[in-house]
């Protein structure tokens, strides 16, 4: 996501918790579009001390905050009777407690310098359909959902727009787990009508969009990037041709 956006031209502060992790992205940022485009920053989004502090050295490192992408996460699969009340609180407050620290922080800086600005929260179709398997997950996407709408519509006035992209699968990441068996992949690529899985820097580019001038009259808006699988195949799961009429 963060060398995608700088192949575009942006300047990105990349933050999360593990210090190894970002400086290998600010690496190789450096090493293939030379330095000063990527800087990295820790940060844990569930205390809104550190994510104030991340905001504070992530204007003084970019000279202006002219976006944020919400990217942070946390899943496990578990079944629903089992997931116990910490586990689920382990994910609600990376996601939703965690997309609002960063949000409302660095949207009250925009406000109180009377500019605009854009958000950007990573979703998936799952936030509307559900997901069995991930109820954590799923509501906390869901709540982000709600929290984009809602902000989108409430600052829109004042040139602060909120919007979210919803990726598809992408065998990064936290997903590895169903990434290494190829079967369970192939019955993935078979379930997704446009037959093949989504690529990393196709997320980016629609986060791109929605961050850039070219969406200033995008508000509140969930930007679909799944090759129709939340739509499923239809009839086609069933029988590759339907039959025509006789
Ligand atoms: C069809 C298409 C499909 C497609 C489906 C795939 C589409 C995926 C789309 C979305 C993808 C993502 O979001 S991917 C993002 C994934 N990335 C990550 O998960 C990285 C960050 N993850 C983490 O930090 C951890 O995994 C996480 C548990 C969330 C938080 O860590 P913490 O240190 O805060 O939490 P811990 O102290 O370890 O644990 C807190 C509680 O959670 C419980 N817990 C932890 N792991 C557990 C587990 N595996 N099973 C049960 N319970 C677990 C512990 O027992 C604790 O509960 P008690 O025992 O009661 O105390
Ligand atoms: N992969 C997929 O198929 C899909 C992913 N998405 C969404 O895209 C986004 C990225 O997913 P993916 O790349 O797979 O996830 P990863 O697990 O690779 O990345 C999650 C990131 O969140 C950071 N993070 C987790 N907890 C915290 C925290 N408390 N504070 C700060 N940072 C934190 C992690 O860094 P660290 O642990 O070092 O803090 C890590 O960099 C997520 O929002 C996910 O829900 C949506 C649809 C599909």
């Amino acid at each position: 996501m963060a060398a995608e956006l700088c192949r575009l031209g942006a300047r990105v502060v990349v933050s999360g918790r593990t210090k190894d992790t970002l400086d290998a992205t600010v690496e190789a940022v450096d090493a293939e579009l030379g330095p000063g485009r990527a800087f990295a920053v820790t940060a844990d989004v569930r205390d809104p001390a550190s994510v104030e502090a991340m905001a504070g050295r992530a204007t003084e490192l970019l000279g202006a905050v002219d976006g944020l992408v919400n990217n942070a996460s946390g899943l496990f699969p578990v079944k629903a009777e089992e997931l116990t009340p910490n586990g689920f609180d382990a994910v609600v407050r990376i996601v939703l407690n965690g997309t609002w620290h960063c949000t409302s922080e660095v949207a009250r800086r925009w406000l109180a310098a009377g500019r605009g600005g854009a958000v950007v929260n990573l979703l998936t179709p799952y936030a509307w359909t559900g997901a069995p398997g991930i109820v954590h997950n799923a509501s906390a996407k869901g709540g982000v959902l709600a929290m984009t709408r809602t902000l989108g519509a409430e600052w829109s006035g004042h040139g602060v727009r909120v919007n979210a992209v919803a990726p598809g699968w992408m065998p990064v990441g936290g997903t590895d787990f169903l990434a290494g068996d190829p079967a369970v992949r192939q019955r993935l690529i078979d379930a997704i009508p446009a037959g093949r899985l989504l690529k990393p820097e196709e997320t980016a580019r629609a986060v791109a969009y929605l961050l850039s001038d070219d969406a200033s009259y995008v508000v509140g808006e969930v930007l679909t990037i799944d090759g129709g699988h939340h739509l499923s195949k239809g009839l086609y799961e069933f029988t590759d041709e339907l039959p025509g009429r006789s």
